[in-house]
Protein backbone atom coordinates (compact mmCIF):
# COMPACT_ATOMS: atom_id res chain seq x y z
CA UNK A 1 0.00 0.00 0.00
CA UNK A 2 1.18 3.58 -0.74
CA UNK A 3 1.25 5.33 2.58
CA UNK A 4 1.28 8.78 0.65
CA UNK A 5 -2.43 8.02 0.32
CA UNK A 6 -3.10 6.58 3.69
CA UNK A 7 -4.70 9.84 6.11
CA UNK A 8 -5.34 7.77 8.88
CA UNK A 9 -2.27 8.66 11.32
CA UNK A 10 -2.14 12.01 9.34
CA UNK A 11 -0.38 14.50 12.03
CA UNK A 12 -2.58 17.80 11.89
CA UNK A 13 -0.22 20.64 13.27
CA UNK A 14 -1.66 23.83 15.57
CA UNK A 15 -1.66 27.22 13.92
CA UNK A 16 1.92 28.60 14.97
CA UNK A 17 -0.13 31.04 17.59
CA UNK A 18 -1.93 28.57 19.67
CA UNK A 19 1.31 25.83 19.59
CA UNK A 20 2.01 26.09 23.37
CA UNK A 21 -1.83 26.19 24.81
CA UNK A 22 -2.01 22.89 26.28
CA UNK A 23 -0.69 22.91 29.58
CA UNK A 24 -2.14 26.82 29.58
CA UNK A 25 -5.40 25.91 31.31
CA UNK A 26 -7.37 27.29 34.15
CA UNK A 27 -6.24 25.65 37.46
CA UNK A 28 -9.23 23.57 39.06
CA UNK A 29 -11.04 23.96 36.04
CA UNK A 30 -13.29 21.13 37.66
CA UNK A 31 -14.25 24.19 40.28
CA UNK A 32 -15.16 26.98 38.10
CA UNK A 33 -18.39 27.80 36.64
CA UNK A 34 -19.02 30.30 33.74
CA UNK A 35 -20.67 33.49 34.11
CA UNK A 36 -21.96 35.65 31.44
CA UNK A 37 -20.81 39.22 32.53
CA UNK A 38 -22.30 41.12 29.28
CA UNK A 39 -25.30 42.24 31.47
CA UNK A 40 -24.77 44.74 33.80
CA UNK A 41 -27.58 43.64 36.28
CA UNK A 42 -29.66 46.67 35.84
CA UNK A 43 -33.60 45.00 35.96
CA UNK A 44 -32.68 41.34 37.39
CA UNK A 45 -33.28 42.07 40.80
CA UNK A 46 -37.04 42.59 41.59
CA UNK A 47 -35.63 45.02 44.13
CA UNK A 48 -33.70 47.35 41.94
CA UNK A 49 -36.57 49.75 41.39
CA UNK A 50 -37.97 49.49 45.33
CA UNK A 51 -34.89 50.56 46.42
CA UNK A 52 -33.28 52.59 44.02
CA UNK A 53 -35.05 56.16 42.88
CA UNK A 54 -34.60 55.14 39.15
CA UNK A 55 -33.64 52.56 37.05
CA UNK A 56 -30.34 54.36 35.78
CA UNK A 57 -27.68 52.34 35.11
CA UNK A 58 -25.23 54.62 37.08
CA UNK A 59 -25.30 52.34 40.05
CA UNK A 60 -25.28 49.41 38.55
CA UNK A 61 -22.89 49.52 36.02
CA UNK A 62 -19.62 48.06 36.86
CA UNK A 63 -17.06 51.52 36.42
CA UNK A 64 -13.74 51.57 37.91
CA UNK A 65 -14.17 51.77 42.28
CA UNK A 66 -17.84 50.87 41.98
CA UNK A 67 -17.29 47.16 42.11
CA UNK A 68 -17.54 47.44 46.33
CA UNK A 69 -21.06 48.56 45.97
CA UNK A 70 -21.96 45.65 43.81
CA UNK A 71 -19.79 43.51 45.58
CA UNK A 72 -21.99 44.23 48.75
CA UNK A 73 -25.17 44.22 47.45
CA UNK A 74 -24.58 40.33 45.95
CA UNK A 75 -23.09 40.01 49.84
CA UNK A 76 -19.82 39.27 48.94
CA UNK A 77 -17.74 41.01 52.20
CA UNK A 78 -15.22 38.59 52.37
CA UNK A 79 -11.94 39.30 50.42
CA UNK A 80 -12.04 39.14 47.09
CA UNK A 81 -9.34 37.86 44.59
CA UNK A 82 -9.50 38.69 40.90
CA UNK A 83 -6.88 36.88 38.24
CA UNK A 84 -7.12 37.89 34.50
CA UNK A 85 -5.63 36.43 31.86
CA UNK A 86 -5.57 35.22 28.21
CA UNK A 87 -6.18 31.88 26.34
CA UNK A 88 -6.34 32.52 22.55
CA UNK A 89 -8.84 34.79 21.75
CA UNK A 90 -10.44 34.72 24.70
CA UNK A 91 -9.82 36.99 28.03
CA UNK A 92 -11.03 35.26 31.67
CA UNK A 93 -11.37 37.01 35.11
CA UNK A 94 -11.38 34.30 37.99
CA UNK A 95 -12.69 35.68 41.09
CA UNK A 96 -11.81 34.02 44.33
CA UNK A 97 -14.71 34.94 46.52
CA UNK A 98 -14.51 32.28 48.73
CA UNK A 99 -12.18 29.57 49.70
CA UNK A 100 -14.47 27.00 48.00
CA UNK A 101 -15.99 28.97 45.58
CA UNK A 102 -14.26 29.99 42.27
CA UNK A 103 -16.17 31.93 39.42
CA UNK A 104 -14.56 32.92 36.35
CA UNK A 105 -15.75 35.28 33.37
CA UNK A 106 -14.93 34.49 29.92
CA UNK A 107 -15.07 37.06 27.32
CA UNK A 108 -13.89 37.28 23.88
CA UNK A 109 -11.02 39.99 23.55
CA UNK A 110 -12.89 41.62 20.82
CA UNK A 111 -16.10 42.53 22.93
CA UNK A 112 -13.76 43.73 26.09
CA UNK A 113 -13.07 46.99 23.45
CA UNK A 114 -16.07 47.50 22.54
CA UNK A 115 -17.37 47.47 26.44
CA UNK A 116 -14.84 49.98 28.28
CA UNK A 117 -17.57 50.15 31.54
CA UNK A 118 -16.38 46.36 31.99
CA UNK A 119 -13.56 46.72 34.23
CA UNK A 120 -12.58 45.55 37.58
CA UNK A 121 -10.64 46.74 40.20
CA UNK A 122 -8.26 44.45 42.85
CA UNK A 123 -8.81 47.57 45.34
CA UNK A 124 -10.46 45.92 48.53
CA UNK A 125 -14.39 46.17 49.48
CA UNK A 126 -14.72 49.13 51.53
CA UNK A 127 -16.07 48.26 55.32
CA UNK A 128 -20.23 49.01 54.66
CA UNK A 129 -22.02 49.08 57.57
CA UNK A 130 -24.35 46.36 56.91
CA UNK A 131 -26.68 44.64 59.01
CA UNK A 132 -27.87 41.06 58.28
CA UNK A 133 -31.87 41.17 58.50
CA UNK A 134 -33.72 38.63 61.09
CA UNK A 135 -35.79 36.20 59.55
CA UNK A 136 -39.06 38.10 58.41
CA UNK A 137 -37.46 41.37 57.87
CA UNK A 138 -36.22 41.63 54.54
CA UNK A 139 -37.14 44.60 51.94
CA UNK A 140 -39.22 41.61 50.49
CA UNK A 141 -41.11 41.24 54.03
CA UNK A 142 -40.98 45.11 54.04
CA UNK A 143 -42.83 44.73 50.75
CA UNK A 144 -45.26 42.28 51.81
CA UNK A 145 -46.15 43.89 55.07
CA UNK A 146 -46.62 47.11 52.94
CA UNK A 147 -49.38 45.70 50.69
CA UNK A 148 -51.44 43.97 53.33
CA UNK A 149 -51.12 46.44 56.58
CA UNK A 150 -54.23 48.63 56.68
CA UNK A 151 -52.93 50.81 58.88
CA UNK A 152 -49.09 51.29 59.14
CA UNK A 153 -49.07 54.80 59.97
CA UNK A 154 -51.28 54.40 62.67
CA UNK A 155 -53.85 57.01 61.64
CA UNK A 156 -56.93 55.44 62.91
CA UNK A 157 -58.67 56.95 59.86
CA UNK A 158 -57.19 60.41 60.28
CA UNK A 159 -55.75 62.51 56.88
CA UNK A 160 -52.53 62.24 56.13
CA UNK A 161 -52.50 65.42 54.78
CA UNK A 162 -52.50 67.46 57.73
CA UNK A 163 -50.09 69.84 58.61
CA UNK A 164 -47.73 68.92 61.51
CA UNK A 165 -45.30 71.06 63.58
CA UNK A 166 -41.90 70.29 64.39
CA UNK A 167 -42.73 70.08 67.84
CA UNK A 168 -45.60 67.05 67.39
CA UNK A 169 -42.71 65.59 65.85
CA UNK A 170 -40.51 65.66 68.37
CA UNK A 171 -42.75 63.73 70.57
CA UNK A 172 -42.38 60.82 68.59
CA UNK A 173 -39.10 59.59 69.44
CA UNK A 174 -39.83 56.85 71.76
CA UNK A 175 -40.20 52.59 71.59
CA UNK A 176 -44.18 53.00 71.23
CA UNK A 177 -43.86 55.82 68.29
CA UNK A 178 -40.76 56.90 65.96
CA UNK A 179 -41.73 59.69 63.44
CA UNK A 180 -39.25 61.42 61.19
CA UNK A 181 -38.92 64.07 58.66
CA UNK A 182 -37.71 63.28 55.36
CA UNK A 183 -38.21 65.92 52.44
CA UNK A 184 -40.76 67.61 53.99
CA UNK A 185 -42.86 64.94 54.74
CA UNK A 186 -43.75 63.22 58.49
CA UNK A 187 -43.25 59.20 58.77
CA UNK A 188 -44.17 56.55 61.34
CA UNK A 189 -41.50 54.62 61.25
CA UNK A 190 -42.23 52.52 64.34
CA UNK A 191 -43.11 49.33 61.88
CA UNK A 192 -39.80 50.13 59.86
CA UNK A 193 -37.39 49.80 62.49
CA UNK A 194 -36.59 46.58 62.37
CA UNK A 195 -36.66 46.27 58.07
CA UNK A 196 -34.10 49.05 58.01
CA UNK A 197 -31.13 47.48 55.97
CA UNK A 198 -28.53 50.09 57.81
CA UNK A 199 -29.85 48.43 61.74
CA UNK A 200 -32.58 50.30 63.80
CA UNK A 201 -29.71 51.86 66.07
CA UNK A 202 -28.55 53.76 63.61
CA UNK A 203 -32.24 54.56 62.08
CA UNK A 204 -33.09 55.82 65.57
CA UNK A 205 -30.84 59.08 64.62
CA UNK A 206 -33.98 59.67 62.25
CA UNK A 207 -36.41 59.59 65.80
CA UNK A 208 -38.24 62.50 66.18
CA UNK A 209 -36.31 64.98 64.00
CA UNK A 210 -35.53 65.90 60.38
CA UNK A 211 -33.52 63.23 58.86
CA UNK A 212 -33.23 64.13 55.08
CA UNK A 213 -29.53 65.19 55.82
CA UNK A 214 -28.71 61.86 57.18
CA UNK A 215 -30.27 60.02 54.97
CA UNK A 216 -29.00 61.57 51.88
CA UNK A 217 -25.03 60.99 53.46
CA UNK A 218 -25.91 57.15 53.79
CA UNK A 219 -27.99 56.72 50.80
CA UNK A 220 -29.97 59.49 49.04
CA UNK A 221 -30.45 56.72 45.94
CA UNK A 222 -32.90 55.04 47.96
CA UNK A 223 -36.61 55.44 47.14
CA UNK A 224 -38.30 56.51 50.35
CA UNK A 225 -40.67 58.42 49.18
CA UNK A 226 -41.89 54.55 48.03
CA UNK A 227 -40.79 52.32 50.77
CA UNK A 228 -42.57 54.54 53.53
CA UNK A 229 -45.56 55.96 51.42
CA UNK A 230 -47.81 53.72 54.00
CA UNK A 231 -46.20 55.35 56.89
CA UNK A 232 -47.28 58.75 55.95
CA UNK A 233 -48.75 60.61 58.64
CA UNK A 234 -48.54 64.03 57.04
CA UNK A 235 -46.41 66.68 55.81
CA UNK A 236 -43.84 69.03 57.78
CA UNK A 237 -45.76 72.41 58.78
CA UNK A 238 -42.46 74.66 57.71
CA UNK A 239 -44.44 78.01 59.22
CA UNK A 240 -43.91 77.12 62.77
C1 LIG B 1 -36.06 57.04 57.17
C2 LIG B 1 -35.90 56.57 56.02
C3 LIG B 1 -34.86 55.56 55.60
C4 LIG B 1 -35.07 54.56 54.73
C5 LIG B 1 -36.38 54.25 54.00
C6 LIG B 1 -33.84 53.83 54.60
C7 LIG B 1 -33.66 52.75 53.78
C8 LIG B 1 -32.47 52.09 53.60
C9 LIG B 1 -32.24 51.09 52.59
C10 LIG B 1 -33.25 50.61 51.55
C11 LIG B 1 -30.97 50.69 52.72
C12 LIG B 1 -30.23 49.67 51.83
C13 LIG B 1 -29.48 50.49 50.80
C14 LIG B 1 -29.00 49.74 49.61
O1 LIG B 1 -29.30 48.55 49.45
O2 LIG B 1 -28.27 50.34 48.80
C15 LIG B 1 -30.41 51.38 53.83
C16 LIG B 1 -29.13 51.19 54.30
C17 LIG B 1 -28.58 51.98 55.27
N1 LIG B 1 -29.14 53.07 55.89
FE1 LIG B 1 -30.99 53.72 55.67
N2 LIG B 1 -32.91 54.38 55.41
C18 LIG B 1 -33.48 55.46 56.04
C19 LIG B 1 -32.86 56.32 56.90
C20 LIG B 1 -31.56 56.23 57.32
C21 LIG B 1 -30.92 57.13 58.21
C22 LIG B 1 -31.58 58.37 58.80
C23 LIG B 1 -29.65 56.67 58.39
C24 LIG B 1 -28.56 57.23 59.23
C25 LIG B 1 -28.77 57.85 60.36
C26 LIG B 1 -29.50 55.47 57.60
C27 LIG B 1 -28.37 54.69 57.53
C28 LIG B 1 -28.22 53.58 56.75
C29 LIG B 1 -27.02 52.77 56.71
C30 LIG B 1 -25.75 52.99 57.51
C31 LIG B 1 -27.25 51.77 55.80
C32 LIG B 1 -26.36 50.58 55.42
C33 LIG B 1 -25.13 50.94 54.69
C34 LIG B 1 -25.29 51.64 53.36
O3 LIG B 1 -26.17 51.29 52.55
O4 LIG B 1 -24.47 52.53 53.08
N3 LIG B 1 -30.68 55.23 56.96
N4 LIG B 1 -31.34 52.25 54.34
Amino acid sequence: MDNDNDFTFCKVALPSDQENLEGQAVPNIGDISLRDDSTNGAGSNPFDSFLWKNNSTDKKSVKEGEVDDLLWKNNLTDKISVKEGAVGSLSFTVTDTAPSKQTVSVVAKDSVKSLPQQTTSTKGPKVRAKVPFEKGYSQMDWLKLTRTHPDLAGLKGESNRRLIPIDEVKKHKGEGSIWTVLKGRVYNITPYMKFHPGGDDILMKAAGKDCTSLFNKYHAWVNAEFMLEKCLVGTLDESR
